[in-house]
């Protein structure tokens, strides 16, 4: 039984936040807002497959936003707006704001709170249940900077750092085609008892160590299914499926 006096836990230091891969996929967000930094949001936004409203007058519309409607890939509303309509009626899952009025933003904050709905207006940090942070992507890999609101700068220069060594390897593709992998694993052993589960996850964790990113990254379909029918309880090692006629 652990006593107060136990010190063989690590300290928690606090004063951070959850930093988490929050699943938006068909569902509704709302941006107010059409200017330099809600184009930004909606960018983050399209590579999570959420459903996205813009709301702002037509003269707020950035280029790059008319694109994005010109190609259906966002809805726009072209007025200011309205907290009865586009909250109370239409109850989105997520609200980003992003528009050079405070009072309008300490509005749509307050009825945000009052409808329990996620909200982010930019650079207002009291007016935030979750901060952007500065991002890494390669296809599937993200990477996320924060500094938990001191110095977003510094997140930037953080990120910069990390990605000029991840872009060295071909994280992304790796990753791609592990999830793939994965998948096909799966299917050949399915089920989900402890034993089914833990022969799977063992497997796959061996591979992801053993094989460098530049192997994974070469896995094309065919020596998927070379591994698949290969699986027995050592997993092969790259060699071994390109020896293979
Ligand atoms: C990461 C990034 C993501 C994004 O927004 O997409 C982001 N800000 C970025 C850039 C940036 N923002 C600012 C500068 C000027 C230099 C400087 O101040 O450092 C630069 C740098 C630049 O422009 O180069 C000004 C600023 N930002 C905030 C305040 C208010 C305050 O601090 O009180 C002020 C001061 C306004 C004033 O002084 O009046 C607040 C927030 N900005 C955040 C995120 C959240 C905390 C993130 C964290 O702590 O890590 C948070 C809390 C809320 C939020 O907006 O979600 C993006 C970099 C993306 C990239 O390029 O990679
Ligand atoms: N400019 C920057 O680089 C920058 C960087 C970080 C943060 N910010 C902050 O983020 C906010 C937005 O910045 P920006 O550069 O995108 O501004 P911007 O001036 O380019 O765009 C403001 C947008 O808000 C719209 N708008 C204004 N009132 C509205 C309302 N009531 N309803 C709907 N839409 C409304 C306008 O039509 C416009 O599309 C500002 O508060 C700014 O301080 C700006």
């Amino acid at each position: 039984m652990p006593t107060i006096e136990d010190e063989s836990f690590v300290d928690v230091q606090g004063g951070g936040s959850l930093i988490v891969a929050w699943q938006l996929k068909g569902k509704p967000v709302t941006v107010v807002g059409g200017g330099n930094v809600a184009t930004g949001r909606v960018a983050h936004l399209l590579a999570a497959d959420a459903v996205i409203t813009v709301i702002c007058p037509d003269s707020g519309l950035s280029d790059e936003l008319q694109y994005r409607v010109a190609k259906k890939q966002i809805v726009h509303i072209p007025r200011n707006f309205d907290i009865e309509h586009d909250l109370r009626s239409v109850q989105p899952s997520m609200v980003l704001v992003a528009i050079d009025s405070p009072l309008a933003s300490t509005e749509i904050y307050r009825e945000c709170k009052a409808l329990k709905i996620p909200v982010n207006v930019a650079d207002v940090p009291a007016e935030c249940d979750f901060y952007f942070g500065s991002m890494y992507r390669d296809g599937p890999l993200q990477v996320m900077v924060s500094t938990n609101g001191n110095g977003p700068k510094m997140a930037n220069l953080v990120r910069r750092r990390i990605e000029d060594e991840l872009k060295q390897e071909p994280f992304g593709m790796a990753i791609e085609r592990l999830g793939l992998l994965r998948r096909r694993v799966r299917q050949k052993v399915p089920g989900d008892t402890s034993v089914e589960t833990r022969k799977r996850m063992r497997w796959i964790s061996q591979i992801s160590e053993r094989w460098t990113i530049a192997q994974l990254a070469n896995l094309d379909d065919d020596m998927i299914e070379q591994v698949i029918l290969n699986m027995e309880d050592e997993p092969p090692s790259y060699n071994d499926i390109i020896a293979r006629p």
